[in-house]
This record gives structure tokens, sequence and C-alpha cells, in this order.
């Protein structure tokens, strides 16, 4: 039994609309209709996304729930994954949700208790390990290499980098557990590759992204049972510039030398327009 005011239901699931929660009143369009053909694409899915309440992650959990996924969305900050789950429908929104009710849930991604509460929650809430977890968590702290202090250093590695270790780790872990495959996204950058002024950090810790995956990816991937082997799939996926709260920290100057190279000469949206 959760304790009164942990903010979770008797199940252990995070309450859609927390103690003190003031829904917005306007503002967030509702979910859209769905059509029947991209509902059935994720219909049986259940899908973790850490970083939900926020940019990428929000527009991932949108765009998972439009194809018939039930979304485990999961931040640090309560209050926005569960705008998020809003604007999906809402907890208990069958019509959005064939699989069952979106739901939201708090942790930090960078401590090895939470990661575990979450996964332990979401498996109580939903009685199956997530098949889908996609992996968004992370901030930057940028600032030059000779500037560049520990904290700001060992905090974006906590999250960017260890963070998704303890989740990758975990979801496995489960899925292993209950002989189910899965898919687990984990968002690196393109900095990652080819690094980015004033980020050694952040670049550090993306780069660490893909090498973790790759490693994830050998030993999780195969489909006949070795004793490494389970039919989960493992990819990094290296977005350049979008357009989100982590961005708009970046001086206008340095944004405009960026926009500079890109041929399209704009950022990308979360949503992915790939078409404006
Ligand atoms: C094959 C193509 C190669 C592409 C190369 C780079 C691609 C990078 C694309 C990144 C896409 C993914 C980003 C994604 O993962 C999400 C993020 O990480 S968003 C955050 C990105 N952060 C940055 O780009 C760092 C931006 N810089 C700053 O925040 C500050 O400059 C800081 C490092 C904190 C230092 O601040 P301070 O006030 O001390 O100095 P200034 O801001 O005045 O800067 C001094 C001069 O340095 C130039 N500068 C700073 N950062 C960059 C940069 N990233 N790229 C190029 N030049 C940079 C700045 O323009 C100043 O120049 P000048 O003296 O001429 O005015
Ligand atoms: N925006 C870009 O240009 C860009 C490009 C490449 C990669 N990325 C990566 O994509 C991911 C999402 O970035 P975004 O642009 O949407 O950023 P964002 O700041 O809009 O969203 C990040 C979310 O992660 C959450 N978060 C931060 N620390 C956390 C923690 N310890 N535990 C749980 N949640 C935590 C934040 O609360 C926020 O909701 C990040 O990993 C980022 O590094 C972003």
């Amino acid at each position: 039994m959760a304790p009164r005011g942990s903010g979770l239901d008797w199940r252990g699931c995070a309450l859609a609309t927390p103690p003190g929660w003031d829904w917005p009143s306007a503002g967030c369009p509702p979910a859209r209709p769905l059509d029947m053909a991209s509902q059935l694409r994720l219909r049986s899915a259940l899908a973790l996304v850490t970083g939900a309440g926020s940019g990428i992650g929000r527009a991932v959990s949108v765009r998972l729930a439009k194809e018939g996924a039930t979304v485990a969305a999961c931040d640090l900050d309560r209050a926005a994954a569960c705008e998020t789950v809003w604007l999906l429908g809402g907890q208990g929104s069958e019509k959005v949700a064939p699989g069952g009710a979106h739901t939201a849930f708090q942790a930090d991604v960078s401590e090895a208790g939470a990661v575990r509460r979450l996964l332990e929650q979401v498996q109580a809430c939903f009685s199956r390990p997530p098949s889908v977890v996609v992996s968004c968590a992370g901030l930057t702290r940028d600032e030059f290499l000779l500037r560049m202090s520990e904290d700001d250093w060992d905090r974006v590695i906590a999250v960017n980098l260890k963070g998704i270790f303890l989740v990758t780790q975990a979801a496995a872990q489960a899925l292993v557990s209950s002989g189910c495959r899965g898919s687990i996204i984990n968002i690196s950058s393109i900095v990652g590759k080819v690094g980015n002024v004033g980020q050694t950090n952040y670049a550090a810790s993306k780069a660490g992204v893909i090498g973790l995956t790759q490693t994830a990816a050998r030993e999780l991937g195969r489909l006949v049972r070795h004793p490494w082997g389970h039919g989960i799939r493992c990819n990094s996926v290296l977005p350049g510039f979008i357009t989100t709260p982590m961005t708009q920290k970046v001086p206008q100057k340095v944004l405009d030398k960026v926009i500079g190279m890109i041929p399209m000469g704009h950022l990308g949206d979360p949503e992915g327009g790939l078409f404006m």
C-alpha cells in the first residue's frame, strides 16, 4: 500500500493528478482523433519514456500514443510528466490507449534506487514490463573545458550516461525475467560523434551512450537463447539541433552560426516535421 500523500495510488502507480496539481485550464490541445491505421501498429505495446515531460520526450510520447501504445511517461518533474499524460488524453482514456491508461511517473534516472522503483511501479501498474523503452531524459551544463567545474562534469555524466545505463539495465532485466522481447531506444546526439564547443561533458556522455547501446545490442539482441541473447533490440538516435527548452539556452549568436551550417536553414522540431 503506497503511503498516503506519496502521490501514488494503491497499486503504487503515480497519480495522474498528484496532490495540489492544478490542471492547465486551457491551451493544451486535446489529443487529435486517431485514424485506425495508426492505431494498429503499436496497439499492444507498453512504452516507457523518460524525459517525457518536455521536448523530444513529450513528442515521442505523443507519437507512440497516436500509434496505439500505452505510455508510461516518466520525468524528474512529476508535474511535467502529468501534463504529458494529460496531452495524451489523460488517465483512463481508453479511446487513446486501447492497451490501458497512460500514466505519469516521477524518477531521477541518475539514481539506481529510483530507477529500480520506477520499473517496479510500471510493472505493478500494467502487470507487464515495458516492451518499448525510450530514454530521452538529459540535460546540459555547457562551459569551455578550461573553465568547466567537476560538478558540471559529474552531473551531466550522471544523468545522460549513467541514467541511460540504469534504465537500459533495469528494463532489460525486467524483459529477460518475463521472457519478453523488446526495443530499447537511447537518445544520444550528433555531438557525441563530432563534438561541440562548450560541451566536453555533454559530448562525452553522448558518445558513451553510443558505445553502451552498441554493446547492449550485441548482448541482448540474439534471438537464439544464449546466456546473453534475448531478442531485445537496442538502438541509439543522434539528433541534431531540435527546438526545445534545452536549445533555448544556447546564445543566439551560436544558434546563428549553427543554423548557417544546416542545409534547411532552420532547427528541427520535436514532432519531426519532415515536410516543412
Ligand atoms: C559536420 C558539421 C559539424 C557541426 C559542428 C557542431 C554541431 C553542433 C550541433 C549540436 C546539435 C545538437 C545539440 C543537442 O545535443 C542539444 C544541445 O546540446 S543544446 C546546447 C548546445 N550547446 C552549445 O552549442 C554551447 C553553446 N555555447 C555556450 O553556451 C556558451 O558559449 C558557453 C560555452 C557557456 C561560454 O559562454 P561565454 O559567455 O563564456 O562565451 P560566449 O558565449 O560569448 O562564446 C565565446 C565565443 O565562442 C563561440 N562559441 C561558443 N559556443 C560555440 C559553439 N557551440 N559553436 C561555435 N562557436 C561557439 C561564441 O560564438 C563566441 O564567439 P565570438 O567571440 O566570435 O563571439
Ligand atoms: N534538443 C536538441 O537539440 C537535442 C539534440 C540531440 C539530442 N538531444 C537529447 O534529447 C533528449 C531530450 O532533450 P530535449 O531537447 O527534449 O530536452 P528538454 O530539456 O526539453 O527535456 C529533457 C527532459 O528530461 C528531464 N530530465 C532531466 N534530468 C532528468 C533526470 N535526472 N531524471 C529524469 N528526467 C530528467 C527534464 O525534466 C526534461 O523534461 C536529451 O537526452 C538531449 O540530450 C536533444
